[in-house]
């Protein structure tokens, strides 16, 4: 047997020297004020790793955890101190009645090298975020949505002819959707071709950052941050190659689109939309820092709704899948109110109560954010006698309130009816928290709600989902599964989707959306 060396002497002390004082550390933290809230045991390193049954989800951990430590837990994960929030009650205390201290966001060495720092949802709070915010709320508070509302059934009624005419490639058609809105509502664009230049160039940005900011390497080059500090040519170190290709992409995106804006309203052609009208508002005098935030605010709305649309949406398509018998109710009701001889638009929303329920179930059943985005405490704070820590990340775990047994009996089941009183009008309970809380609240929430309404409103007119069929015409069981991160989503899976409207062709869809003119020029359809 080899015996140990002093290379292994030296190690051990080391580490038995750093678990020492880091106990010293805690026992001496622990004397100075009240406890901090309870939560699983750490170990040296690790952290609470160990106790997760699955660390991909760890929502799923905290949601059980709460049986056991209740509804505030303190946990390492590896060295990261983090405050887990798992019901309603302790986030309206803490995220929205204390906004001044739990509104800023952990900080992280690697967004400003990747170009993700004006990316609104990760940024310090602060006087820069409060410029974001309120660029973005102009165009996006409530009261402006019905401007909207035409770009929106466009883009509702767009999807409904790539559905007609390429049912088995419905991914890519739900992608297109929020690109297409979002394009129209900050850039007043819409895009030509499924291939568009602006698309291609927001989706390979996205896909840069997707890429490059996983929690793996993010995780590596906070720990080791001299790796972002070596030249780009040194072999076998990908990620300053990645943060530099990130951050060309991200000044690309934003210029091009946004000088495309300036060079139509030179000549008339651009309407209402959040660039043209802030730079309408300087009246000619472009103040530098305005326009920064104009161009960030507008680049980071297409970041903001990809992922949560495209999510949102596939797990519509899977519910409808799993659940006929909701699909069919909905339908009903879609042609009882509005008939088979238009599609239905944002008129008839307070005469479909059933619709509205189907959207905020989607929202429950699987939140695109399952524990929203961490937020960080700007100061230290006690709380039901308990001591929360300055600096400590705090996670509203979404999915333990949207899985709360009490208010929503048999969660995983899908049922719409939870949101219904028995004479069939909506509850009270909306569904905003799966948007988050207090001050950092999703800004697009009034959009998304709209944007994602018309759609599965548009697709349930038209369309109906089901199970794939095998060569011998047998169904094709579904067995859900979902990516893991911080947003999640339904893996692809086979289904089928058939038209319902009589004489099912792109001239009936054209007769129905009145989109003729599109059709032709976008999908190269036919006369
Ligand atoms: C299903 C759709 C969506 C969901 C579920 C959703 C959810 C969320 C959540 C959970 C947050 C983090 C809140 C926090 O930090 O506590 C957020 C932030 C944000 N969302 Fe959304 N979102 C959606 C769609 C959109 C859309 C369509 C837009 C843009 C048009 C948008 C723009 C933003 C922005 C700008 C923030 C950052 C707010 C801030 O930090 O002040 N979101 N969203």
């Amino acid at each position: 047997m080899l015996e140990p060396g002093p290379r292994f002497y030296l190690a051990t002390s080391v580490f038995v020297l750093w678990a020492v004082r880091s106990w010293c550390r805690k026992y001496w933290d622990s004397r100075s004020h009240p406890p901090l809230p309870p939560g699983p045991p750490s170990l040296p390193i690790v952290g609470s790793i160990l106790s997760f049954d699955d660390p991909m989800r760890p929502w799923l951990s905290f949601n059980t955890w709460k049986s056991t430590y209740g509804d505030i837990i303190y946990v390492r994960l590896l060295s990261k101190p983090v405050v887990v929030v798992n019901s309603e009650e302790v986030a309206k205390d803490l995220i929205e009645l204390r906004s001044t201290i739990y509104s800023d966001k952990p900080p992280s060495i690697v967004y400003k090298p990747f170009g993700a720092d004006f990316m609104m949802p990760l940024m310090p709070y602060g006087d820069r975020w409060r410029l974001h915010r309120r660029i973005f709320h102009q165009p996006f508070r409530q009261a402006a949505i019905p401007t909207y509302h035409p770009a929106l059934l466009r883009g509702a009624h767009k999807m409904l002819f790539s559905f007609l005419q390429d049912p088995a490639n419905y991914p890519s058609h739900i992608q297109m959707f929020p690109a297409s809105f979002i394009l129209s509502t900050v850039y007043d664009y819409e895009p030509k071709t499924k291939d568009d230049h602006l698309v291609q160039l927001m989706q390979r940005y996205l896909e840069l950052l997707v890429a490059g900011l996983g929690i793996g390497a993010t995780m590596v080059m906070e720990t080791f941050p001299f790796l972002l500090r070596l030249p780009s040519w040194c072999p076998g170190v990908p990620f300053k190659r990645a943060a530099v290709e990130c951050l060309q992409a991200s000044h690309r995106v934003k210029e091009i689109a946004f000088q495309d804006v300036k060079d139509r309203m030179s000549t008339g052609q651009v309407g209402p939309c959040l660039v043209a009208d802030n730079l309408n508002r300087m009246n000619g005098f472009e103040d530098e820092v305005i326009t920064t935030v104009v161009k960030e605010a507008a680049c980071m709305a297409f970041a903001a709704a990809s992922e949560t649309t495209i999510s949102t949406l596939t797990v519509f398509l899977l519910a409808m899948v799993l659940h006929p018998e909701v699909q069919v109710k909905a339908q009903a009701d879609i042609d009882r109110v509005v008939g088979k001889d238009r599609l239905p638009d944002f008129d008839d929303r307070p005469a479909l109560p059933y619709l509205d329920a189907v959207l905020r179930e989607i929202l429950r059943w699987h939140p695109v954010f399952p524990m929203g985005l961490p937020h960080t405490t700007t100061t230290s704070d006690f709380y039901k006698g308990y001591f929360i820590p300055k600096g400590v990340n705090v996670i509203v775990n979404t999915w333990a309130m949207t899985h709360n047994e009490k208010k929503y009996p048999n969660p995983d089941e899908f049922k719409p009816e939870r949101f219904l009183h028995e004479d069939g009008s909506l509850t009270s309970d909306t569904m905003t928290l799966a948007f988050g809380w207090g001050r950092r609240k999703c800004a697009g929430h009034h959009v998304a709600d709209a944007s994602l309404w018309i759609a599965i409103t548009s697709f349930l007119a038209t369309f109906s989902v089901h199970k794939a069929l095998d060569e011998h015409g047998k169904e094709i069981p579904v067995h859900p599964k979902f990516s893991t991160g911080i947003t999640i989503h339904p893996e692809t899976f086979p289904c089928r989707i058939v038209p319902r409207f009589e004489d099912a062709s792109v001239e009936k869809l054209t007769k129905l959306t009145g989109l003729g003119l599109f059709v032709n020029t976008t999908y190269g359809v036919p006369d």
